[in-house]
């Protein structure tokens, strides 16, 4: 089974209140989204392979660390996902960017792809899976299934906020998948929304609705 990890950090629970917050208006969800997603970068990477090379600096010459190993590719889904991208870019801006569009059926709660274009060679890297919301976790599973499909190999999920049901599903579903996220809550709705959560992250930071 995936492991699990919670981000902790005060900063990413600190944003994630006024995320919740239902008074917090476009702009500034949009701000926040983008803030607590790159520090949810710098935590999601703390595990990247080191190698050691040799850097001359002014004075001498010394051993130093430079990131190794597989490079990372960024999945966003659509379209939520979208409000993660340019926070994790500003922290490691030479990853490539695929994209998974997937919406939420309202009435069945199953995910519909709609969209799909992802690097060439993703097979290669080590892809991060972005999405706000992990609610009854059918979309994060098709994502994950349709990436194995053409060829991924190695694949963390990244959320904001999760439902007990998303995690199990994506675990049973995917249990080589390590997911990352800053808060599991309670349980989902009648309607599939996660409680308490945040709304419906899509519509909250694009303005629809
Ligand atoms: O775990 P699930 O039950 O599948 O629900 C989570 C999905 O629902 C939301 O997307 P939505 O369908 O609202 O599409 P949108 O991003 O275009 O608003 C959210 O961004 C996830 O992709
Ligand atoms: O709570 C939820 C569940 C699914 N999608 C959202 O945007 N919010
Ligand atoms: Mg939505």
């Amino acid at each position: 089974m995936g492991n699990l990890y919670i981000f902790d950090h005060p900063l990413i629970q600190h944003k994630l209140t006024y995320i919740r917050d239902k008074q917090t208006g476009t702009k500034e969800f949009r701000e926040l989204v983008d803030e607590v997603s790159l520090l949810m970068a710098y935590e999601i990477t703390r595990d990247l392979p080191l190698q050691e090379v040799e850097v001359e600096t002014p004075v001498t010459t010394c051993k130093s660390k430079v990131i190794a190993g597989k490079k990372l590719g960024l999945i966003p889904i659509l379209r939520a996902g979208i409000g993660m991208v340019d926070g994790f870019l500003s922290l490691i801006p030479s990853a490539k960017v695929g994209h998974v569009g997937l919406y939420r059926d309202p009435e069945t709660l199953q995910p519909v792809e709609y969209y799909l274009k992802l690097p060439s060679d993703i097979q290669d890297r080590v892809l991060i899976v972005i999405d706000p919301m992990l609610a009854t976790g059918g979309s994060a599973e098709a994502a994950i299934t349709a990436l194995k499909k053409r060829g991924a190999r190695q694949m963390k999920l990244m959320c904001l906020i999760a439902a007990p049901e998303g995690i199990e599903k994506v675990r049973a579903e995917h249990p080589d998948v390590d997911i990352y996220v800053a808060a599991i809550d309670q349980q989902l709705d009648e309607h599939g929304y996660i409680v308490p959560g945040l709304g419906d992250a899509g519509d909250r930071l694009f303005g629809t609705k």
